[in-house]
């Protein structure tokens, strides 16, 4: 059966046009004019756009003594609902010494009742010789080219300096990419321990122990060991301008680095743990944490300036129960913030609608840059021929309040309550299923497939000619003066 999404205007990364798209098979087969199919989906007034990719997601994720609350199954249905049509989540070896092959198992026991498609990234959160030499069948044979190493939560998942040293360079040989949670996590432990015999145990304080400084020492020093190493490096959730500026300065001077700010810090601020209800601050503990408005305008700029590059959500959902964990000490309160279902529209009602981007730059940060940086494009993040029937229809003018009483995400609240979003999905189309029908949830349990990355990407080639080009070299002399003794 075949469907024709007509009277749309196609957007994609670097153009609009007015045209319809015919799918057949789950993939996009023709764009024209005046096309016909079995199934018609009207997009008068809409834009026709490739279907979001959140490169971010903990779904069902144990951590902090808990799993986050929204499984493969809610998660990627508030996703869809959204205009998400594909999540990276994280696989995490537990940091004890399980293998990676194992951790993927774990995954994919998990990932089975996707309703949209989906992929990991690796967590590298011990170092040894099993992960050393998993790494290669992880890239080669199972297709994930991307490895997160976390700079924070000390004792739990965090790896030091050498071992991050040691996974870079092995990622530099293997064709795969860095990834960094940067933020400083022995200074991290110091000010929480500080805090809390101060007597400063609330929500509130959860900011005052991740200042920017402890993200812009951690982003700066993992751009300058990925540097050391020949890798190029994917800065996960970053929230300030010192962050941000590592990333800057490097992009400026040729080093491969991306920047991916989360939608939360683009329109949430520090505000929020000073709220007197305990649950409204501890259900926004997330780290980093949120900052100020300074903040918040240097990521929108980076985002026009083209610095940062991807904007995901790190979706991790614990209820208002698994937050009340930390009661009486904030260090136990579990770290995460949800965001799937939302950040489409927050996005385009903040960027678009207010004029910071465009909606081909839309388009860029929500799907095709992260498409590309992961190496799955034009198969995902493009509406083209041959491409995956991955699309949103997205209407400009339907609007709707956020609210938790009736958002697809199985958690009792939502950071964004009471927000008011213009533009929203009229159709959502995962591999040509019409998932999201005006405002209706069609998806199916289980239609999400596994998406293979293969490493070497284009950047991996161009940073490792690069670095044999610059390598440093023995002087060739023409005698070698005899011995001084
Ligand atoms: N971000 C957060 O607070 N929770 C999820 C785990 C992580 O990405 O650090
Ligand atoms: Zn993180
Ligand atoms: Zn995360």
């Amino acid at each position: 059966m075949t469907t024709v999404i007509k009277n749309g205007t196609v957007t994609t990364h670097d153009r609009s046009y007015k045209a319809d798209v015919l799918i057949d098979g789950g993939r996009i087969i023709e764009i024209g004019e005046g096309l016909t199919g079995d199934e018609e989906l009207d997009a008068t007034g809409c834009y026709v756009m490739p279907g979001g990719i959140d490169p971010h997601t903990h779904l069902e994720m144990p951590f902090m003594g808990t799993y986050s609350t929204d499984d493969f199954d809610s998660g990627t249905r508030a996703a869809l609902a959204g205009g998400t049509t594909m999540v990276v989540d994280f696989a995490l070896p537990a940091p004890d010494g399980q293998g990676l092959l194992d951790a993927l198992q774990m995954w994919d026991n998990k990932s089975g009742r996707a309703h949209c498609d989906y992929s990991y990234h690796m967590a590298v959160t011990w170092w040894g010789e099993q992960v050393f030499d998993e790494m290669k069948t992880v890239i080669e044979e199972r297709g994930i080219n991307t490895f997160k190493h976390f700079m924070a939560y000390k004792g739990a998942l965090m790896v030091n300096d050498d071992e991050m040293f040691s996974s870079f360079k092995r990622l530099g040989e293997l064709g795969g990419i860095a990834m960094v949670h940067a933020e400083n996590g022995d200074v991290v432990a110091e000010l929480q321990a500080k805090l809390m015999a101060e007597g400063n145990t609330g929500p509130e304080a959860h900011a005052y122990s991740r200042p920017t400084q402890v993200e812009g020492e951690a982003a700066n020093r993992a751009i300058m060991i990925a540097d050391m190493a020949g890798v190029p490096l994917y800065i996960v959730h970053v929230s300030c301008e010192e962050a941000h500026e590592a990333i800057r300065r490097a992009r400026q001077q040729g080093k491969r680095v991306w920047g991916e700010p989360l939608i939360q810090h683009l329109t949430l601020d520090e505000s929020e743990y000073m709220n007197k209800d305990w649950d409204h601050a501890a259900r926004r503990v997330m780290s980093p944490p949120f900052r100020n408005l300074k903040h918040q305008e240097s990521l929108w700029a980076g985002l026009q300036a083209g610095s940062l590059s991807v904007v995901a959500t790190d979706h991790c959902a614990f209820t208002t129960e698994q937050k009340r964990y930390g009661v009486g000490d904030f260090t136990k309160i579990p770290n995460g913030t949800g965001g799937l279902e939302d950040r489409m529209p927050m996005l385009w009602t903040h960027g678009v609608e207010t004029g910071r981007l465009t909606p081909e730059e839309f388009v860029a940060m929500t799907s095709t840059n992260i498409a590309k940086i992961l190496n799955c494009y034009p198969r995902k993040g493009a509406i083209l021929p041959g491409a995956d029937a991955d699309i949103v229809v997205w209407d400009p003018q339907k609007e709707k309040t956020i609210t938790a009483a009736t958002q697809v995400s199985a958690i009792d609240y939502n950071v964004f309550e009471g927000k008011t979003v213009k533009g929203l999905p009229r159709f959502t189309l995962t591999r040509g299923h019409v998932a999201v029908h005006d405002g209706e949830l069609r998806s199916r349990e289980g239609h999400g497939e596994f998406v293979k990355r293969a490493g070497n990407t284009p950047t991996n080639k161009a940073l490792s000619k690069w670095k044999d080009l610059t390598a440093p070299r023995p002087v060739q002399r023409s005698g070698i003066p005899a011995s001084g003794v």
